[in-house]
């Protein structure tokens, strides 16, 4: 066998790039030495096992990428400890270091760039996870680099809105997120059964969230939205903790009733000095195709809570059958039909969360010196 298609080979598995880390088998060292034997060229390549369905697309997509090259058989052979411990190693930023070593999150380390957004809602149903599915995917279709922490205690609700089927893989102690439309991915319904109910007492829930915000290999973000569960608790507690610099925007639906929960959660933050910074109806009236507006759980909650919390009203995303079937088929409607009314109404609080830019703070430390 010509040593030129060994090379072509080798160089063809370097190449590929884990999609989760976001970097190359090359790079990661991962590509092991191709061998010839009777016209037949075998190659291995070590990985991180995952869900089945994680080795079979990686093994298809190996397959691919070596498909043109006559007879090679590319073997996946699961990293053993040791190898897991050297990819941590190799894996891990300074700043990660840095962060593991004192247990405070990357994005809270001086100079982090990253936005901290806790989406929360006085109530449940409200649509505060479908809204955070869909604001991280328009994010990441804008070329932002996005994760979702879904903390929503009483429903893990976005795996199934994006789509995800693979579990996080675990490298020694290190954390991979799935990603999905670009999106990566921790909720707290990967680590416990489905339709298991758990009581999360606050102390496990913050411990829960301090491994996911410090032991997850996040990478650099540019946002990290985090889906809380309604009301006033203590996931609200904990990221003013561990995320000082969080900013929390509060949804609700049009009704009174549920602007009046929703202004409890919002003092709440408040009170914990996290700055709420806007306000997203959803659920806002139905239009039909003719035009005609229904205002199935009224008008003007979300306007009304803006007011009395002194903050814009990021968007009003009308009641739709495509946000919602999106929702059930796990493709964001952002992403699935991006001409539907809910789709642009989330594409304008988009712009507008990002022309919001990140919270100026006062700096104690900082003093002006008069002459
Ligand atoms: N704008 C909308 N148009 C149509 N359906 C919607 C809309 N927003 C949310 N829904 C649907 O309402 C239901 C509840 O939404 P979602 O799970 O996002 O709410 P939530 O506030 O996060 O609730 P929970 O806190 O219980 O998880 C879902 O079935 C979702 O598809």
């Amino acid at each position: 066998m010509a040593k030129d298609v060994v090379d072509q080979v080798v160089e063809r598995l370097r190449a590929l790039v884990d999609d989760e880390v976001g970097v190359s088998y090359g790079e990661l060292g991962l590509v092991g030495p191709v061998t010839s034997k009777l016209r037949r060229l075998s190659a291995t390549l070590h990985y991180v096992g995952g869900a089945p369905e994680v080795t079979e697309q990686l093994q298809a997509q190996v397959d691919a990428a070596v498909a043109d090259l006559g007879n090679v058989v590319v073997e996946l052979v699961p990293l053993d400890p040791a190898g897991q411990a050297e990819l941590r190693e190799r894996l891990m930023t300074p700043l990660m270091r840095e962060a593991r070593s004192s247990r405070t999150p990357v994005f809270s380390l001086p100079g982090a760039k990253t936005r901290v957004i806790g989406v929360s809602s006085g109530k449940g149903g409200v649509g505060k996870s479908s809204v955070t599915a869909n604001v991280a995917t328009e994010l990441a279709r804008r070329g932002q680099r996005v994760g979702v922490l879904d903390a929503d205690v009483y429903g893990f609700s976005i795996p199934k809105l994006l789509g995800l089927r693979s579990m996080p893989r675990v490298i020694d102690d290190l954390i991979l997120p799935p990603k999905a439309f670009g999106v990566k991915v921790i909720s707290l319904g990967f680590f416990v059964e489905e339709d298991t109910p758990v009581i999360w007492r606050g102390p496990m829930l913050h411990k829960t969230i301090e491994q996911f915000l410090v032991d997850v290999l996040w990478g650099e973000l540019d946002y990290l939205l985090v889906d809380m569960p309604p009301g006033t608790g203590d996931v609200a507690l904990s990221l003013q903790q561990f995320l000082p610099r969080s900013e929390i925007f509060v949804v609700t639906t049009p009704q009174s009733a549920a602007v009046r929960v929703a202004q409890r959660s919002a003092l709440a933050a408040k009170k914990l000095k996290l700055p709420v910074r806007g306000v997203i109806e959803n659920m806002s009236a139905f239009v039909t195709p003719n035009g005609e507006r229904y205002a199935i759980f009224g008008s003007g909650g979300g306007q009304s809570l803006a007011n009395e919390l002194g903050v814009e009203l990021l968007g009003e995303i009308p009641l739709t059958m495509a946000l919602r079937e999106g929702g059930d088929g796990g493709t964001p409607v952002v992403v699935g039909t991006p001409d539907d009314l809910a789709s642009e109404s989330v594409r304008t609080l988009v712009d507008k969360l990002e022309s919001l830019g990140p919270v100026r703070r006062y700096r104690s430390d900082l003093k002006v010196q008069a002459k």
